[in-house]
C-alpha cells in the first residue's frame, strides 16, 4: 500500500495574533483511505472540501489533530524525514520558484534538498530539463518564462527526488489545452515508471482520463472511493440522452429531469431507463438524429453526488 490514512482529522481555528479566536474549522473529519502502490488516484471535491489539507499532511508540512497517515509504510509524523525521501509535492500556480534563478539552478537547489550527490544531480538536473521541454531555456532566468514553463518547472521540482509517491494538488490550473494534454502523457509515463500519483483537480475530464481509481471528498469526509467507470455505474439514478439541438420542448415530458444545450448537442437528463426510453421514441418520431442514451460520465456523477459546489459552474 502506498498510501493509508485512517481516521484522519484536522481542525483549524481561525484568527492569529491580536485577532479573536474564530470557530473551529474542521477541514478533515475522521476521513480513512487507502492508495495502492502505482495507481493513479483523484482526489476530488468542491473548495473548502479539505483535500489540500490531506496533502499537506501526506507531504509532512502541517500535522494532523487525530488519526494517522502512512506513505509507504512509514508514518508522517513520527518518520517524517524518511517520507519526505519518498515523495514529491506539486502545488499548482506559481508559488515556490525562485524568479531570479534559471530553471537549472532551480534543480540544483532542490536537488541540495534532497542531498543529492553532485554527479547525479546533474545527471537528474539535465534528464528532467530535457523531459520537460526545458532545455533550450534551462539558462534563462525564470521571471522570462511563460506561466506553462513555469509550470513546468514545479513539475520537474516535484520529481527532482525520484519520488515513489507524487503528491499533485491542481496541477493543471490555468493550463493551456497543449499543456494540460502533455501533462496527461507525463502522468501515463510516471505511472508505467511504477510511482504512485495522488493528483486533487477540479478537472473532472482529466481525472476520468488519467485517474485508476477516485475519492469524492466533501466536507473532510469520504463520500466514495471508485474507478470513474465504476462511479458512473453506481450513479444508476439518472440516465442521459444525447441528440443534435432542436428546439423540441422536452422540459415537460415525464421523467426528464434536466435539459442542457450546448455546441449543438442536447443533453437531456432523465430519472431511469424507461424515461430516457420515451426520451428516444420523442426525439426519433420529430425527426431528430442521432439520438444515443449515454452512460454518465465522471462530471455527472460528481454533479450528482455533490451537486455544483467547487466546478466553477
Ligand atoms: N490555515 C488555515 N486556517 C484556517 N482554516 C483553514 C486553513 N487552511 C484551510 N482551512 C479551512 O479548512 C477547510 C479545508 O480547506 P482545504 O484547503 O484543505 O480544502 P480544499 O479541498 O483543498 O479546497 P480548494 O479546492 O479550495 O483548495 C476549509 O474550510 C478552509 O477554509
Amino acid at each position: 500500500m502506498s498510501v493509508r490514512v485512517s481516521g484522519l482529522t484536522r481542525s483549524y481555528r481561525n484568527g492569529k495574533g491580536w485577532r479573536p479566536k474564530g470557530a473551529e474549522v474542521v477541514a478533515l473529519d475522521q476521513l480513512s483511505l487507502a492508495v495502492e502502490q502505482g495507481e493513479v488516484h483523484g482526489l476530488l471535491g468542491p473548495n473548502g472540501a479539505g483535500k489540500t489539507t490531506l496533502c499537506k499532511i501526506l507531504s509532512t508540512i502541517l500535522l494532523p489533530t487525530a488519526g494517522t497517515a502512512e506513505v509507504l509504510g512509514h508514518d508522517v509524523v513520527a518518520e517524517a524525514p524518511r517520507v519526505r525521501e519518498l515523495i514529491g509535492i506539486v502545488f499548482g500556480g506559481e508559488r515556490g520558484l525562485y524568479w531570479k534563478l534559471t530553471a537549472r539552478q532551480n534543480l540544483r537547489y532542490w536537488a541540495a534538498m534532497y542531498k543529492l550527490p553532485d554527479q547525479l544531480a546533474q545527471r537528474r538536473c539535465d534528464e528532467l530539463l530535457d523531459r520537460l521541454g526545458l532545455a533550450d531555456r534551462a539558462d534563462d532566468l525564470v521571471e522570462t518564462y511563460s506561466r506553462g514553463m513555469k509550470q513546468r518547472v514545479h513539475l520537474a521540482r516535484g520529481l527532482i527526488g525520484d519520488p515513489r509517491l507524487v503528491l499533485f494538488d491542481e496541477p493543471t490550473t490555468g493550463m493551456d489545452p497543449v499543456s494540460a494534454h502533455d501533462f496527461r502523457d507525463l502522468i501515463a509515463e510516471l505511472r508505467a515508471e511504477g510511482r504512485t500519483i495522488l493528483i486533487t483537480t477540479h478537472d473532472m475530464a482529466e481525472a476520468e482520463a488519467v485517474c485508476d481509481r477516485v475519492t469524492l471528498v466533501d466536507k473532510g469526509k469520504v463520500v466514495a472511493t471508485e474507478t470513474p467507470r465504476g462511479l458512473a455505474k453506481m450513479s444508476a439514478l439518472h440516465r442521459w440522452v444525447e441528440a443534435d439541438d432542436t428546439d423540441l420542448d422536452l422540459g415537460g415530458l415525464p421523467g426528464v429531469v434536466d435539459v442542457v444545450q450546448r455546441d449543438g448537442l442536447l443533453r437531456v437528463k432523465t430519472d431511469g431507463d424507461d424515461s430516457a426510453r420515451s426520451v428516444v421514441d420523442f426525439l426519433l418520431s420529430n425527426g431528430i438524429r442521432s439520438v444515443r442514451v449515454v452512460q454518465p460520465t465522471l462530471e455527472d456523477v460528481y454533479l450528482d453526488v455533490i451537486g455544483s459546489r467547487g466546478m466553477g459552474v
